[in-house]
């Protein structure tokens, strides 16, 4: 085989144009030509070239045959009945068999073949003389989305493509960039079409689809961010009217995690479920968007109570909003206590709860996360939280709460409670020291954010049940909780798990007696409004149905939280 030295050519030729003078060219025309001849770029392209000839040439890259598959069925025809013979027959023939071997045995005759599809036809090269550059690019088309969505621009009238999706074909062709004007595909001229009627010719094209294109000013480089978000809210593009490609979007569910590949577009961000090996990315509203719907809808929700608005014009989201429970009276325990801001925790979902920042966090030996339960009163999370301390009480500690009230004989100072004077309490209180307080007969009781802290310097699992509204003081980047939401079964599941366990009501002062019928209702009514304000708070939730398997649950969190990277709010890990 000849080989071209090209770089040697390249000397010669520009030798020679340097003594071009008679030639009929101008001197623009001879510069480009000697600029083109020494660029890098050239070069690196010729380096390239020489190396696959070289290689090419190497007898190591040639198959000793092409036909692998007939021998490997040959092969399993002659041992198939000498397998009995030796273990190295027996293996072989088992070996054989897998799909996985026959494939790499396919893919190799394949290779051997040169059988590559698609068999892409020529390509057309009819350029006028006076024409700006064109690229003419050849896609296959096949069941997965070109990856690119195209408009009409606003000031030329020209289709320009307007986004290429990240990973998508498009995307991997590494041909179309966004800002290329469409001028033909598959030979029709699209001047003057509109995006739909170049829609329908891509539709109505079987095999290739080729396009010429004017190539945007200016590289377009697709850089892919690292930024993963924690969504908020359901989706789903195809009930979504205003997105610009249906087929273009990713559906995802509250709680999941994506990586948002680029927020380039003020509206809709391209983004890829996390952990998910489709390489494409799909289109998502963008924070900004999801923000204006929500207000939209809230608007139109108070609009719709006054009968304003017409159902059509609704966008969907998801999110149920119970009627507010009934505050939560206290009984003669400690933990039991009426808190002065539970009227406003209406205030907490003013913030708008779309997309969360997110990053994970590694275990670190030695420093556990709180373990903090939610839940409505009486749903089992004392019970549970008991279960846990008890598996090793020397690993799990609960916060040991403080109280106003006089020691009672017998009582230690430390033990059940700190015992602390009133004025110290309201002081401490006052100055933002309690993740909860609350007043019992006349006397405070609270549990402060040091105790929890000191419980984790200390190198214990800190584990607590709190009042939802002591989450907002609860979730900062020193203590990084991780927030368990422990939920009630539904109304007849939950009568017949309490039942058959013989539970105590908690609303009881005495312990004496079980949950009645009413009491199991306000459990889901009071389940229903945490979840509405605080469910984007929550790491994981617990069904609390049977006692047994919720406990398990409970339990493989606890162990995972000290053994695997988890997801938490990015500014946690900076
Ligand atoms: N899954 C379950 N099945 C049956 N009984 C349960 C279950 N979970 C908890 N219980 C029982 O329900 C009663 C109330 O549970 P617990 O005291 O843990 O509630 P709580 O959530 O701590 O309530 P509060 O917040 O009002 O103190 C207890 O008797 C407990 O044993």
């Amino acid at each position: 085989m000849k080989l071209f030295v090209f770089d040697t050519l390249f000397d010669r030729l520009l030798t020679s144009l340097q003594q071009a003078n008679e030639l009929p060219s101008t001197d623009e025309e001879l510069g480009f030509l000697s600029d083109l001849l020494q660029s890098k770029e050239l070069h690196a392209l010729v380096n390239v070239h020489n190396k696959i000839i070289t290689n090419g040439a190497s007898d190591k890259f040639f198959p000793m045959l092409s036909t692998s598959v007939n021998v490997m069925y040959d092969v399993l025809e002659v041992i198939a009945v000498r397998t009995h013979i030796s273990e190295d027959c027996k293996e072989l023939f088992y070996l054989l068999q897998k799909p996985h071997v026959q494939g790499l045995l396919c893919a190799h005759d394949a290779v051997a073949q040169k059988d590559y599809y698609p068999h892409l036809p020529e390509i057309p090269i009819e350029v006028d003389e006076d024409e700006e550059t064109i690229k003419i690019v050849q896609l296959v088309k096949s069941n997965e989305p070109l990856g690119a969505t195209i408009k009409t621009e606003e000031t030329s009238g020209k289709i320009v493509i307007a986004r290429v999706m990240h990973g998508g074909a498009a995307d991997r062709s590494g041909l179309i960039h966004v800002g290329d004007e469409v001028v033909e595909v598959n030979g029709i001229n699209v001047e003057g079409k509109t995006p739909a009627d170049v829609l329908s010719i891509l539709q109505n094209s079987e095999g290739t689809i080729t396009f010429k294109l004017v190539p945007a000013n200016g590289k377009s480089t697709i850089r892919e961010s690292r930024v993963r978000v924690r969504a908020h809210f359901d989706y789903a593009a195809i009930s979504d009217p205003y997105i610009p490609c249906k087929e273009a979007g990713l559906d995802f569910c509250k709680g999941e995690v994506l990586h948002i590949v680029s927020q380039d577009d003020a509206y809709w961000w391209q983004a890829r479920k996390e952990g998910d090996r489709n390489m494409r990315a799909g289109l998502i509203p963008s924070r900004a968007l999801q923000e204006r719907r929500i207000i939209l809808e809230r608007t139109f929700d108070k609009d719709k109570e006054n009968g304003l608005c017409s159902v059509s014009a609704l966008p969907v989201l998801s999110c149920s909003q119970s009627p507010k429970s009934p505050r939560c009276i206290s009984k003669p325990k400690t933990k039991k206590i009426m808190y002065d801001t539970a009227e406003n925790d209406d205030f907490d979902r003013e913030h708008i709860a779309t997309y969360e920042e997110v990053a994970k966090l590694y275990p670190r030996p030695g420093i556990y996360r709180p373990i903090v339960l939610i839940g409505s009163p009486g749903v089992g999370r004392n019970e549970l939280k008991r279960r846990l301390i008890d598996t090793d009480p020397e690993k799990y500690k609960t916060p040991i709460p403080y109280t106003s009230r006089a020691m009672k004989p017998g009582e230690v100072n430390g033990k059940e409670y700190f015992f602390v004077t009133r004025e110290q309490m309201e002081e401490d209180i006052e100055a933002g020291k309690f993740i909860e307080f609350g007043e019992y007969k006349g006397n405070l009781y609270g549990t402060s954010a040091d105790s929890v802290k000191s419980i984790v310097n200390s190198g214990h699992v800190c584990i607590l049940n709190p009042h939802y509204q002591a989450l907002k003081m609860l979730r900062t980047p020193q203590l990084k909780p991780y927030i368990i939401y422990i939920k009630p079964p539904p109304l007849d599941v939950l009568k017949r798990t309490r039942t058959a366990l013989n539970a105590k009501s908690t609303f009881d002062v005495n312990s004496s007696r079980g949950f009645t019928d009413e009491e199991f209702s306000d459990m889901i009514k009071s389940a229903e409004r945490i979840e509405f304000l605080y469910e984007h708070l929550f790491d994981e939730q617990i069904i609390n149905a049977d006692l047994a398997l919720a406990f398990g649950q409970l339990l493989a969190s606890a162990n995972r939280l000290e053994t695997e990277p988890l997801w938490v709010p990015a500014s946690w890990v900076q």
